[in-house]
Parts: C-alpha cells; structure tokens; sequence
C-alpha cells in the first residue's frame, strides 16, 4: 500500500497542522475540499509554506508532495484515492462530518487492500471518529457493515494547535503557534497496529486527554473570545491584557480544573502547570487571533457536551462549583448576530423566538432535571430580558 493520506478540509488546520505532520511522516497528502480556491490554489503549487511564531522568533517549513481534488467535481477520483490510501483524516468542522461521510463509505467499500484504512477525524469536538463512523456507516449497506473493520479501523483524537485566520494576501502559507498536541487513541487498530506518524500521542484512553484540553484549552479560549466581545476588544491577546478578563478566565480555569483533576487523577500541580501553558499560549500577541473567530459557531459551542455546558454539567453532578462557567455561558448567548457566523444569527433567532426553558433545552440539550438545568434557564432569561429592554420583543 502507498504511503498515502487523504485529508477532508484543506483550511487552516488542515494545512498548517494535519498535512504538515502527514508530510513530515513522508505521506503523499490529498487534500479533499469543496471550495474552488483552495483546490484551485493546491492543485497550482508544488509547496506551501508553515511558519511557527512565538517570542522566540519564527521558523518555517515546507510542505511538498501534495495533489488536490474537488469532492463537489470529482467524487469518483475520491472514492479511488481513499480506496488506495492508509490514512483518512478531516478537519471539516463537527457539523460537516455528515456531508463527508458518503463518498468516505464509498471509498471505504471500495477498498481491497489487507491493511483496514485508518480513519482519524481532527476536529475540536468529544468522539468526534465516533460521529463521523456512524455517518459512514449510515451510508454502508446492511450486509457491509459487519464487515467494515476488515476495511477501516476509526480512532477518536484531541488536536490541539492555534491556528488563526490568515492575512488576505497569504495564499496557501499558514502562520501557527509552535506548540501543538495530537492525541489518537491506539486500541481500534488491534492486530495491525497504528499508522507510523511520530507527531501522534498514541493513547489507550483518550477521555482524560480530550477533556483536559476542550475544557482547559477550548473553555478558556472560547471565555475570553466572548467576553472580549462584549468588551469590544479586538483579539484575543488585547482580551488578556484586561485584568479583568484575566480574573475571569483564571476563575472559569479553576472551574475546570477541579472536575479534572478529581475525574481523570491528574494533579493540581500538572494541571495548573497545563492552565499557565495555556494562558500563555493564548496571550500569544504574534498570532493577532480575533475575538469573532476563536467565538465562532456558539450554537455548537454552548451544547451539550462541550466546552461550557460539558464541565458545568459534571460539576453539577458531583456537587462542584460552576458560577463563573455560567458567566462564559451568558457570554456566549449574547454574541449573537455577529458579521459572518451564521450559527450567531440563528442564535439570536432562537432566543427571540423561545420561552427560556425552550430555548435551554433547544440549546445546550439538557434535561429538565438536571441539577444544571435550572442555572442554565436563569442564563437564558436574563439574556432575553435584557434583549427585551433594548426594545427586541420575545415570548
Ligand atoms: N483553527 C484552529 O486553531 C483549530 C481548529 N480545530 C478544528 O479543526 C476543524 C477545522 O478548523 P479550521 O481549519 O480552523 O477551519 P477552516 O474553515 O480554516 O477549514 C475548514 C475547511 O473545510 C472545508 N470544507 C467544508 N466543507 C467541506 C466538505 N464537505 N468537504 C471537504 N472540505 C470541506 C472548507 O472549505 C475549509 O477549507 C474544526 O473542527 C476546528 O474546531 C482544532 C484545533 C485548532
Ligand atoms: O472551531 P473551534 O472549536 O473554535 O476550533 C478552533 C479552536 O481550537 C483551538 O485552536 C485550540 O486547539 C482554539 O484555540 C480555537 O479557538
């Protein structure tokens, strides 16, 4: 089989982190996209170009050995190259894993070969490969399926790495931050064993490590994006040089550390060490990350099992504090109808259009009896009436 990977997304994560560590283990990258640009732009280079800064400088690294296809275009030459590769990987964003899923299946039926194809969806999001093979296996048919791990393993990962957006004028190049962590779970490639990439943290139990960095990493990012919204800061790291967000993210932090370190055995000591890596790498001022792109998409940023909800919910289980995770919630529901997010628009729509209950439920997917359920209705209410009071009706 070829040393061959074939990657969904080639946006900022695709290129500026999952090619380059696939390049960097000598894999051939096909890059499977659906927007014009980026195909057009792939398929017109020999390389681009990965430039990591910090404070310590910059260093740049490039990436050859890559072909490009249109999925919208050219969905057979899809299925073929899946068909022949030992590697499938996304970075589509958690809501596109269903539109991916059927020429994955195709691709996946077609395959011959006696190695399974390993499948490893890259996205900030809780089981991610799980949501993406149940897609694929909605797309297989009924007598293939029992089959389908002779043809394809599928392994969850954390994937971290701050990628921002990129100056208009930078072409396919990235500009990253240096640190990065990509945890794969080990255990779904049984007798075959995981594909050689020495980026990849090759875990049996990926849960401590997936939701140390969403709710560390994520939870905090995502606290300073929205409050740095409301406070009409511009990015990220002007965000941080506010005391006062600061003190909320170390407040919200401190949430997430105790659920941490009481569910996954991790020390304090560990985990507040990992907390002031992430402070700092979020301060990064090189990076010029805006607050409307690291909030981006808060419908999926205020469900059920992530970055806000996730912990606070736990914490409500097992008798812990959650005060200062609800403010990041209140944050979150008041970034509503923001330039170019259209999750933000339908935001907005939903809290106009929803009793507080409605709306909590609709949202964050909650029980009615759950002990968080309460605390999250009192949110949304008081973020519908303040809507209410600048003149915006709701029910
Ligand atoms: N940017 C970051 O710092 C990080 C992002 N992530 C995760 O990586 C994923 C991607 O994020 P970014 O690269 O920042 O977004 P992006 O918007 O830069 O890239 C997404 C790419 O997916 C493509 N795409 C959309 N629909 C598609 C389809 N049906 N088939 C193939 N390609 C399709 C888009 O055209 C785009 O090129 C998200 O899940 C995000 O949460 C994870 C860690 C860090
Ligand atoms: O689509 P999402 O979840 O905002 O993903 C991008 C996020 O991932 C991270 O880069 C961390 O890995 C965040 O810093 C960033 O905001």
């Amino acid at each position: 089989m070829e040393k061959k990977a074939i990657h969904f997304g080639g946006g900022n994560i695709g290129r500026g982190f999952v090619a380059e560590f696939l390049h960097t283990a000598g894999f051939e990258v096909v890059f499977v996209d659906v927007m014009d640009s980026i195909i057009n732009a792939l398929q017109d280079t020999k390389s681009y170009q990965v430039t990591e800064v910090s404070d310590e400088g910059e260093s740049t690294k490039t990436i050859t050995n890559y072909r490009a296809i249109n999925s919208k275009t050219h969905e057979s030459d899809v299925i073929q190259e899946i068909a022949t590769a030992s590697v499938v990987t996304c970075a589509v964003g958690p809501n596109i894993l269903k539109f991916i899923a059927p020429v994955i299946a195709k691709g996946i039926d077609a395959r011959t070969d006696a190695t399974p194809l390993a499948v490893i969806a890259c996205e900030n999001a809780i089981g991610a490969t799980d949501t993406l093979h149940q897609f694929i296996k909605d797309n297989t048919a009924q007598d293939r399926i029992g089959s389908m791990p002779d043809r394809a393993r599928f392994a969850n990962s954390a994937i971290d790495r701050i990628v921002p957006g990129q100056a208009p004028d930078s072409g396919l190049n990235v500009r990253i931050e240096k640190f990065y962590e990509w945890a794969v779970e080990s255990t779904p490639f049984g007798e075959f064993g995981h594909p050689e990439i020495p980026a990849i943290h090759w875990v049996g139990n990926l849960e401590p490590y997936i939701e140390r960095k969403l709710f560390t990493v994520n939870t905090g990012h995502a606290t300073v994006a929205y409050h740095g919204y409301h406070a009409g800061k511009k990015t990220i790291a002007e965000a941080l040089q506010d005391s006062r967000i600061r003190n909320i993210v170390r407040d919200v932090l401190q949430e997430t550390a105790s659920l941490i370190i009481d569910k996954h055995e991790i020390s304090a000591a560990e985990q507040q060490e990992y907390v002031e890596t992430i402070i700092t790498r979020i301060s990064n001022p090189y990076l010029e990350d805006t607050v409307e792109r690291v909030g981006r998409a808060p419908i999926r940023k205020v469900s059920r099992k992530e970055r806000f909800i996730g912990p606070a919910a736990q914490l409500a289980e097992r008798g812990g504090k959650f005060e200062s995770l609800m403010g990041s919630l209140e944050m979150a529901l008041r970034f509503q109808n923001v330039e170019g997010d259209e999750e933000s628009v339908e935001l907005a729509k939903i809290l106009k259009e929803n009793a507080p209950a409605d709306a909590a439920i609709r949202l964050t997917g909650l029980d009615r009896d759950h002990p968080l359920f309460p605390h999250v209705v009192k949110v949304v209410d008081g973020v519908q009436s303040d809507a209410k009071e600048a003149g915006q009706p709701h029910i």
